[in-house]
């Protein structure tokens, strides 16, 4: 259990570091590369703008099997795939934010924090996934005592309801999210959360990147729940990289429709929340200016972003998904379209990173087939020896701020403008251990300001964007690559009882959002 103890030390060490970062600030105001001429602060965005951090169940809380959860899928992924775990680590106690949560929003609030973005799991509800199978009261309390820590600090919540974590029983009974069974489950799931917190969450995801979770779910079966064809060679047990990230994909729009749906009808009229999903995309540079490697761009933005947004906006998948994914691509049934069509109140947006796209011409596979390929897009991170940006300890991540306003503005011009929060935007370091090193992170200040710069260009030129969430709060459990990447603006060390740092960025982050 925390004790009061690390805190008060914690508050010295950042009055120190307050006073670094305040040094930091005024020196950078006059740094040449990139001058500030007018004061660069929260002030230049609307007062009723938010500026959050957001986290997860599975990566931040620990207590894995405590007070009633049941499994879920990622629990039994690391336990039976540790090898697919770069530090073969995983989130059985994970930063232990279960048990040390009001210690942490205490320091959201410390650092300025106008929202806090979190997940539920699941399985600490409902620990077999189904409301036939009982409702775990110890699940609701947990979640009602954190919603009402961030709600008493005066911080918003941005609850996820699905980031991942699948009940293992629904993937033993049907296939999880393989199965339409799963709307009807995710529904109950999502009406208990409705209910029991809906009083003072007005900001509600219905799930997180539908696009990361079926391309390593089904496709690369490098996350739970691990599937992929046999040919992939990725020690999948069963699995069609083919098919089943489009079916799983299909059935997620369909559980947040339904969800959507609920909420709009029941709950909203009361509550007077927004419902939204969030979804993930890189931005697509063309690699040339040749006609088809522009056209090339827009089809990977098709298959990384329009295939939610285009039936969340539309009622049906793009018609470059249609044309080159063909019969593998579900249908949906008029009913089902004008289900999902318009299904949200704003739209959650997580950016990290642009790419380059250059035309595949060569034929389209038709022996090992996979939903990675059907884009016929070479994507890649450098374009004639150049890189598309700096780099960081994470190597398919380059420092891209340009692509954040460039995918905003497309967004606002091919999806209508929807209200936008922008719900992760964060960089990464590898193989950090030291204290003094990782809270140092000057290039993730660079990455921010460069990247709430971008924000705000394409916020005068008329995007629709009302929020910035950092990704992450915390150092965490970052999937396939466990405990060895940090992307928090506080760090975690892990060698002395997961004590809490604010980062070099926490405290610039402070510093910005100065009212
Ligand atoms: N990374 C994304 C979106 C961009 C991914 S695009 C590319 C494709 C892919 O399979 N991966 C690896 C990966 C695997 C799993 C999760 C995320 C990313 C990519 O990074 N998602 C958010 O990123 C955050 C940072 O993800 C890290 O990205 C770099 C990876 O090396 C690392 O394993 C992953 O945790 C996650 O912690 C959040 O839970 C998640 O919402």
């Amino acid at each position: 259990m925390a004790s009061k103890g690390p805190f008060l030390a914690v508050g010295l060490l950042i009055f120190l570091a307050t006073f670094l970062a305040t040094a930091e600030f005024s020196v950078a105001a006059k740094v040449p590369s990139r001058t500030i001429s007018t004061p660069f602060n929260r002030t230049i965005f609307p007062s009723s703008f938010l500026f959050g951090a957001s986290t997860s169940s599975y990566q931040y809380e620990g207590a894995w099997n405590e007070d009633g959860k049941g499994p879920s899928i990622i629990d039994t992924f690391v336990h039976t795939h540790p090898e697919k775990i770069l530090d073969r680590s995983n989130g059985d106690i994970a930063l232990d934010f279960y048990h040390r949560y009001k210690e942490d929003v205490k320091l959201a609030k410390f650092e300025g924090l106008d929202a806090f973005r979190f997940s539920i799991a699941w399985t600490r509800i409902l620990p077999k996934g189904k409301l036939s199978k009982g409702v775990n009261q110890a699940g609701i309390d947990h979640y009602n005592s954190l919603i009402n820590e961030i709600v008493a600090l005066g911080i918003k919540p941005l609850v996820t309801l699905f980031h991942w974590d699948v009940p293992q029983a629904l993937e033993a009974e049907y296939l999880g999210f393989l199965s339409p069974k799963i709307v009807g489950d995710y529904t109950d799931f999502v009406e208990i959360c409705f209910k029991h917190f809906g009083d003072r969450v007005k900001l509600w995801s219905t799930m997180n990147e539908p696009w990361i979770f079926t391309s390593t779910g089904y496709d690369s079966g490098s996350l739970a729940p691990g599937r992929c064809s046999a040919w992939m060679n990725s020690n999948c047990s069963a699995g069609n990289s083919g098919t089943e990230p489009y079916i799983a994909g299909h059935n997620i729009l369909l559980a947040h429709a339904a969800a959507a749906k609920l909420y709009r009808q029941k709950y909203k009229p009361i509550q007077k929340g927004e419902i939204g999903i969030i979804l993930v995309s890189h931005w697509f540079e063309p690699f040339s200016n040749k006609p088809e490697d522009k056209r090339a761009s827009k089809r990977s933005l098709d298959f990384m972003l329009g295939w939610y947004l285009h039936p969340l906006t539309y009622g049906d998948y793009p018609r470059t998904m249609k044309r080159l994914v063909g019969k593998r691509l579900p249908k949906f049934t008029p009913k089902e379209s004008k289900l999902v069509k318009d299904s949200f109140d704003f739209l959650g947006l997580n950016y990290y990173t642009s790419n380059f796209a250059a035309h595949l011409s060569s034929p389209p596979n038709t022996v090992n087939i996979t939903s990675g390929t059907d884009n016929q897009v070479n994507q890649t991170i450098s374009r004639n020896g150049k890189f598309i940006g700096d780099p960081t300890g994470v190597s398919i991540f380059y420092v891209a701020p340009k692509g954040l306003y460039k995918i905003l503005v497309y967004m606002k011009k091919y999806y209508n403008n929807p209200p936008v929060y922008v719900t992760e935007c964060g960089m990464g370091e590898s193989n950090i251990d030291d204290v003094a090193r990782g809270t140092n992170d000057v290039q993730r200040v660079d990455f921010y300001k460069r990247h709430i710069m971008a924000l705000h260009r394409s916020f005068r030129e008329g995007v629709n964007v009302k929020a910035f969430f950092a990704w992450s709060f915390f150092d965490n459990f970052e999937w396939g690559s466990g405990y060895t990447q940090r992307f928090g603006i506080n760090f975690i060390d892990y060698k002395n009882n997961l004590k809490r740092y604010p980062k070099r960025s926490a405290l610039w982050m402070k510093r910005f959002l100065l009212k």
